[in-house]
Formats: C-alpha cells, sequence, structure tokens
C-alpha cells in the first residue's frame, strides 16, 4: 500500500467524517509543551526517536497493539529521546487511542509525536487532543495551501511539527513554511526503496537553526556514524527496534554516537 493509497483512504475517511476517535478524550488532560520536541532532539549524541509500528505496508505485522505502551516504557527507559507512536489504524495498526495512552502514561517522561498521514487540520486537532507533544506532517502529501493551513494549526495548538521531506523541492517548501525541525526520508513512499545516501546528499541544504532528522531504514551505529557526519541531529527509527532480540543493547548502540 504506497503512499497514493494510503491518502486516498485517508481523505475519504475524514470527508466522510468517519475517523477512529474512540479512546481520545474531549479534552487535552495534559498541558501542551512547545518546543519539548525540538528541545530533546538537540543533544551531544544523536537522539534516537523511537517508533511504535504495530505493522506496516512494506513489512507486514512487527508489534501486538496491545502490547505498545509496554515498548514505549522500554524505549524511553533504554535511552529514546522521544517516541513516534502511529494513529493510523488500517495499515500500520495504531490508533489515536495508543498515541492518547502512551502520551499520558507517568512512566513516559519523553515528548511523544502523534504519527500520522495528516490531510485535515482535525488531525492536528486530534493529536492535541491525545495529549502529543508533536506530530509529523508529510509534504508532499499535501498542496502549498494545505500544507500551511495544517503546519498554522499544528502551532497555534502548541504541538511541535516534524516536516517530512523526501526532494529538494520538499526542502524549499519546509523551509518556506517557517518548519524548525524537518525529517529526510530514506525510504521512497512510492517504492520502498530505502537508500540512506538521500539524507547524506539533501542535509546539506539545511541551515543550522533547522533542527534535522533521518528518517527509516537506519539499521546498525555504522549507519548514525554515517548520519551524525553528515550532520543529524536525529534520527526515526522503528523497525530495527522493533525486530530487536535485546531492545536495551539495540537501542544503546543507536544513541550512543555522538554528533
Ligand atoms: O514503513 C512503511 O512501510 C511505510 C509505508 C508507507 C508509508 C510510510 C511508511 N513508513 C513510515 C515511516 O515514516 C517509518 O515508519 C519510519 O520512518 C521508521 O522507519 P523504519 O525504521 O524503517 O521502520
Amino acid at each position: 500500500m504506497y503512499l497514493d493509497e494510503i491518502l486516498v483512504h485517508k481523505r475519504a475517511v475524514w470527508h466522510n467524517d468517519t475517523a477512529l476517535t474512540a479512546g481520545v478524550p474531549q479534552r487535552r488532560p495534559v498541558p501542551v509543551r512547545p518546543g519539548a520536541l525540538r528541545e530533546a532532539l538537540r543533544k551531544d549524541t544523536v537522539t534516537v526517536i523511537a517508533e511504535v509500528k504495530p505493522k506496516s505496508p512494506s513489512k507486514g505485522a512487527l508489534w501486538s497493539a496491545e502490547r505498545g505502551l509496554a515498548l514505549a516504557r522500554d524505549y524511553a527507559a533504554f535511552g529514546a529521546g522521544a517516541i513516534s507512536v502511529l494513529a493510523d489504524d488500517r495499515f500500520f495498526g495504531g490508533s489515536p487511542a495508543l498515541v492518547s495512552q502512551i502520551a499520558t502514561d507517568e512512566q513516559v517522561t519523553v515528548p511523544v509525536m502523534y504519527k500520522d498521514f495528516l490531510v485535515d487540520p482535525r488531525q492536528a486537532e486530534l493529536a492535541a487532543r491525545s495529549g502529543a507533544d508533536a506530530v509529523l506532517i508529510i509534504v508532499r502529501a499535501l498542496d502549498d495551501a494545505g500544507f500551511r493551513e495544517l503546519f498554522q494549526t499544528a502551532t497555534e495548538l502548541g504541538l511541535d511539527v516534524l516536516v517530512e521531506t523526501f526532494t529538494e523541492e520538499e526542502i524549499g517548501r519546509a523551509l518556506e513554511v517557517g518548519a524548525r525541525i524537518v525529517g529526510i526520508n530514506n525510504r521512497d513512499l512510492r517504492t520502498f526503496q530505502v537508500d540512506l545516501e538521500n539524507s547524506v546528499r539533501l542535509r546539506r541544504l539545511l541551515p543550522e537553526e533547522v533542527v534535522t532528522v533521518s528518517e527509516s531504514g537506519i539499521g546498525s551505529a555504522d549507519d548514525v556514524k554515517l548520519l551524525a557526519e553528515a550532520g543529524f541531529d536525529a534520527i526515526l527509527v522503528g523497525e530495527t527496534l522493533l525486530a530487536s532480540a535485546d531492545l536495551a543493547q539495540t537501542l544503546g548502540e543507536l544513541a550512543g554516537v555522538r554528533r
């Protein structure tokens, strides 16, 4: 299920008002922490944003959603600087309720990002109600007006925004709206091909004041060293952690690389 098909589904769900919102309180249950994600990503070592992703279109089943909270607690205890939680149910097996459960948990003290395919400002409102500190917005999912509106809505709600890019043109669009945290995806969401060189090649287009995140396909401390040398502040990692037989060790290796 490639990006275009996911977006068709998302637009239909929000257009028809049939989005899954059960398990998310009507009012945000915890205070907003603007800047929390950005701050967590600027450390001496490359920060790991560890992902709770129950399944994926490219890999199938990865982790049971029922054990999502336990996983998030382990991530926080073993050195993740932030946690990304899939809010999409259909393709990734997550839910807004899962984000809420993790974002409001007392043992999960690191920032939590609401990870979905945002096509409607109401999704940013749902993210804020869930208690998340941040949302991800994928530039290529939106036209300029839609991107600007979503970015503005999320920012006004006090959420940090990780703006995901894949090309030079998309980096230009991210900077144009004033993005302060920019991700570069290594996975082409139209083919699922993964190439870390995409991050290395595009990083130089981002100014120093922008916090940078390399996303997807990161599997070893050597990968992280490559990205640290290219100038990245942080990495977004799912599959490598979800498949690890020794999470404390794997996370320790990825999170221990100096910038
Ligand atoms: O992960 C997928 O298969 C996928 C398919 C279609 C759209 C998005 C997809 N992934 C979203 C992500 O951003 C990744 O989950 C994230 O970067 C972590 O990647 P990885 O470490 O490779 O699990």
